[in-house]
């Protein structure tokens, strides 16, 4: 009886050890099968994450591609790779430098805007995006000797878009390259008309000591489409002014002179740059007024401290050694095509 009894245990014993077994298997067969089912799971994100980034790039390069298929272009000019040059252009976006790059990629350059967009648009240069020779970057070039050492390194020249401004409220007339100007340092207008003249030095001394190509072109008001309407300059106050019905302002007695320029003939030319053509600020009211047919009145408000009172650029030397001079705005007779350009921002500003 013993025996047998002895044998039952025996053999529970063993089933149970059986059992375990079983068990203890079964169990580690469930881990191995989970773990391997997350590292595949992993193994699987980890791959498609690697497939994305590699696939991103091209899908963007396939949409810009079939944007450039079906978008339309302005026209662009063929040039062969040792014509074609590849530019630069810091403020591409804004009002002066998108039409630089109008001008430049339909000669069949490549260029390539960089624009903090502060006052630049990307609607701008919105026509060009997608376009092969074409490249917008967003960033904020803060450091001018950045753009200088780039210069440098891959042997550009470098043109600073610098103003008549430098020639302060000026007492040599018209203006012409070796006046040096006569600015207030410490007035309302010196951050700009300083801070365009140390821009001129520096490079200046870069091409001095570096090398480096450098030209400059002093821009003399200049005014066209994409201006901005609400930066207080007389262009576009007057035209929004007379749009609305309201007075034009003229600060002070209206008989301080500029040589308005329109904005494509500025592309063409070396310093200083501007029209000839000199008018009153009053003459310019009237114009306008006329022009855009508005009952409003000329209204005159207090003179702006160390306003120029006569400016005019001298460009006898740009005639001479580049052949260059303003077309759009010359008058044959008193404004006839001057009043063509103003018709063309009142037209813009109206759209
Ligand atoms: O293009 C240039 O060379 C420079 O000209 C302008 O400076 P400014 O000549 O004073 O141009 P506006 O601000 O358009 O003023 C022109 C004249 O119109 C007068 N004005 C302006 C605005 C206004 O509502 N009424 C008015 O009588 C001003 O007092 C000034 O005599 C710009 O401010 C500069 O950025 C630019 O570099």
């Amino acid at each position: 009886m013993r025996r047998l009894l002895t044998a039952i245990n025996r053999r529970m014993m063993k089933l149970l050890i059986a059992l375990a077994l079983i068990a203890y298997v079964a169990s580690v067969w469930g881990n191995f099968v989970n773990m391997s089912r997350s590292i595949q799971e992993n193994g699987e994100q980890k791959m498609e994450k690697k497939i994305e980034e590699v696939i991103a790039p091209l899908r963007d390069k396939i949409r810009d591609l079939e944007k450039s298929f079906t978008q339309k272009y302005p026209p662009v000019k063929f040039l062969s790779e040792k014509d074609r040059k590849r530019i630069l252009i810091t403020g591409g976006a804004g009002f002066v430098g998108s039409h630089l790059t109008d001008k430049l990629m339909m000669d069949g350059h490549e260029v390539t805007v960089v624009d903090n967009f502060f006052t630049g648009r990307k609607r701008n240069v919105e026509h060009w995006i997608g376009h092969e020779n074409f490249e917008l970057i967003n960033h904020d070039v803060v450091e001018p000797l950045y753009i200088e050492g780039l210069a440098k390194r891959v042997g550009a020249r470098l043109l600073l878009a610098s103003t008549s401004e430098v020639y302060g409220d000026p007492e040599v007339h018209p203006q012409n390259e070796d006046y040096w100007g006569h600015v207030n340092p410490i007035g309302p207008r010196a951050c700009y008309d300083e801070g365009k003249r140390v821009a001129e030095t520096m490079c200046y001394a870069y091409m001095k000591q570096e090398g480096v190509e450098v030209r400059v072109a002093r821009i003399f008001n200049t005014f066209g489409p994409r201006m901005h309407m609400n930066d207080g300059r007389v262009v576009s106050n007057f035209v929004l002014q007379a749009l609305q019905g309201e007075p034009l302002t003229v600060y002070g007695s209206g008989s301080q002179t500029r040589a308005f320029q329109y904005v494509s003939c500025n592309l063409l030319s070396s310093p200083p740059q501007g029209n000839p053509e000199e008018h009153t600020i009053l003459e310019f009211a009237r114009l306008i007024k006329h022009l855009v047919g508005s009952g409003g009145e000329i209204q005159f408000l207090s003179e702006a401290q160390d306003d120029p009172q006569r400016r005019k650029p001298d460009i006898r030397k740009a005639k001479l050694l580049l052949g260059w001079e303003p077309v759009v705005c010359r008058v044959g007779h008193k404004l006839t095509l001057y009043v063509r350009c103003v018709y063309t921002v009142y037209t813009w500003y109206q759209k």
